[in-house]
Order: structure tokens, then sequence, then C-alpha cells
């Protein structure tokens, strides 16, 4: 159980205004953060995480106070049992892989039994030795995950993590942080502005607007979106046969306009009607 009551003034491009947002989170549970850009958002994160200083409020997360206004309590970030992902990754350019979550880990008990199951749940063990520069984006979102977790966090916080990514890239890390979430008993907050992202992963959704929660309740139904699948085959028509991430596959496809495809290519489909 983590709940908080934060107060901030924020100095916003329409003049001032106070972030002030009171929400509990059950243990388990994943929270989605949406809202209009400037909404507070992220600076919400930050004061969880001690980046920034509150003006008043309370945080307390399994029984231990993070910080008290009242009490004059307050725990450094580096003391607070969370992990933060950022949308740019963040990673440290000059170390490996395996040293981006070595580093995390340092200090813990366990810690290098830990960086090899993270690096081995998220199938990274091979690129281990690599430095961030010579990854995808996909891949640096994923050591930016496994070097989140490698501090053993209750809380995970998540400042759109994959809105960089293309949509199979996309797709395929959602499951990776559902995984994630459930293996590790996470409590998680997710910004996202992708409401299908939202509907797949979120238990509930609060939605912010100029600092002040505006709506906390279920996420609306999925909207009907593109669905990530890979080239098999190119037909003697020119029209494709596409095996869909985790799905079936499917015959007759017409090829999606703007570039030409090969077997293996990832490619992106919206439903419809021809
Ligand atoms: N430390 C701070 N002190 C005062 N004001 C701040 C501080 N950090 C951000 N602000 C202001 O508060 C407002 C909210 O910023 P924030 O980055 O939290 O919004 P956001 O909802 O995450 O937006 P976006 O979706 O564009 O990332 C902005 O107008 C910003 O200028």
């Amino acid at each position: 159980m983590i709940d908080f009551h934060l107060r901030k003034a924020l100095h916003t491009a329409a003049g001032p205004r106070t972030l002030d947002v009171a929400l509990a989170l059950a243990p388990g549970e994943l929270l989605a953060v949406t809202g209009p850009s400037g909404a507070g958002k992220t600076t919400l994160l930050r004061l969880l995480a001690g980046l920034d200083r509150p003006d008043g409020g309370f945080v307390r997360a399994g029984g231990q106070v993070w910080y008290d206004q009242d009490a004059r309590q307050w725990l450094p970030p580096q003391r607070r049992p969370l992990g933060f992902v950022f949308q740019d990754y963040a990673l440290f350019p000059n170390m490996t892989v395996r040293e981006n979550l070595a580093f995390a880990a340092a200090g813990q008990p366990g810690a290098g039994p830990l960086v090899a199951e993270l690096l081995a749940l998220m199938e990274l063990t091979e690129l281990a030795p690599r430095r961030p520069g010579a990854l995808s984006g996909g891949q640096q979102q994923r050591v930016a995950l496994a070097r989140a977790l490698a501090r053993r966090p209750r809380l995970l916080l998540l400042d759109e993590p994959l809105s960089a990514l293309d949509l199979p890239t996309r797709l395929r890390l959602q499951q990776v942080l559902a995984d994630a979430h459930q293996h590790f008993g996470l409590t998680t907050l997710l910004i996202s502005h992708d409401p299908a992202e939202i509907a797949r992963l979120a238990h509930r959704v609060v939605e912010l607007d100029l600092g002040q929660v505006r709506r906390v309740g279920p996420p609306a139904p999925e909207p009907p979106g593109p669905l990530a699948g890979r080239v098999v085959a190119i037909l003697p028509s020119g029209r494709l046969l596409v095996q869909l991430a985790g799905g079936p596959t499917l015959t007759d496809v017409p090829a999606p306009p703007g570039r030409t495809y090969a077997p293996g290519d990832e490619l992106a489909l919206t439903v419809g009607v021809e």
C-alpha cells in the first residue's frame, strides 16, 4: 500500500498553479497517469521519488514514511525503494549493459545473481557486453527497465517509457512491463497518453489537469487500434502472409502503403474492411 498527499506550487505558462494530488494505491496495482501537457504528471512522479521537494503533504509506502511535512520527515531519494524509468532511457553511456545493471544493484545482498536473473528475464544476456549506443531504442528501454528493477523496488515509476518506440516494439514492451510488474509484485505508476496502452496495462487511471485530479477510475475499454505482426512471406499477388504478435497467421493481407516489405519485417496493421 502506498498513499500520499502532495502539494507543490507550479510555475506554468498559464501562471502560478498548485499541484494538489491525494491518492492511495493497493499493493500490486498498476495506476496509469494521464492528462494534457503541463498537467503535472512528471512533477508528481518526481515528488514521489524525492527528486523534487514538495511544499506540503506526506508519502507513506508499506508502513514506511518517505516524507511528512508536519513531522519534518524526509527520506532521501536514494533510500526510497523505487525504480524510475524515463522516456529517454537515461542509461550510463560509458558502461556496458551488465555494468549499468550492476551499478544499480551494487551493495545489495545477492546483487550478482539478481543481475544475471534480470539479464535473462529481459532477454539481454547476449547484449550484456554492449554499450547503450550500440542498442536499438527498444533494447535500451529493456535495459532501463532492468536497471530500475535491479534496485528491488517496491514502487515503479514509469514516465512515458514507451512513447519514443515504434508500434511493434511498443506492443512487445507493454507485455514485458506487464510481466515484470506481476513477477516482482510491484506497485506501478505509469504516465501514458495512449488509451490502448492504458486499457491493456492499467487497473485504474487518474486524469490530471492543471495539477488537480479530474477523474480516477477504471480505464476506458481498449479502442480498436493497429495490430503488430511480422511478414512471413510475400505472396505472388504482392499481398502478404502475416504472423500477428501472439496471435494467428493472416493470409492475403494487403501491404500497408509507403514501403516495400520482405519476410521477417515487422509491421502494424489497421483493422478495416476493404
Ligand atoms: N520544480 C518545479 N517547480 C515549479 N514548477 C514546475 C516544476 N517542474 C515543472 N513545473 C511546471 O509545472 C507544469 C507541469 O509540468 P510537468 O512536466 O509535470 O507536466 P506534464 O503533465 O508531465 O507534461 P508533459 O505531458 O508535457 O510531460 C509545467 O508548466 C512546468 O513548467
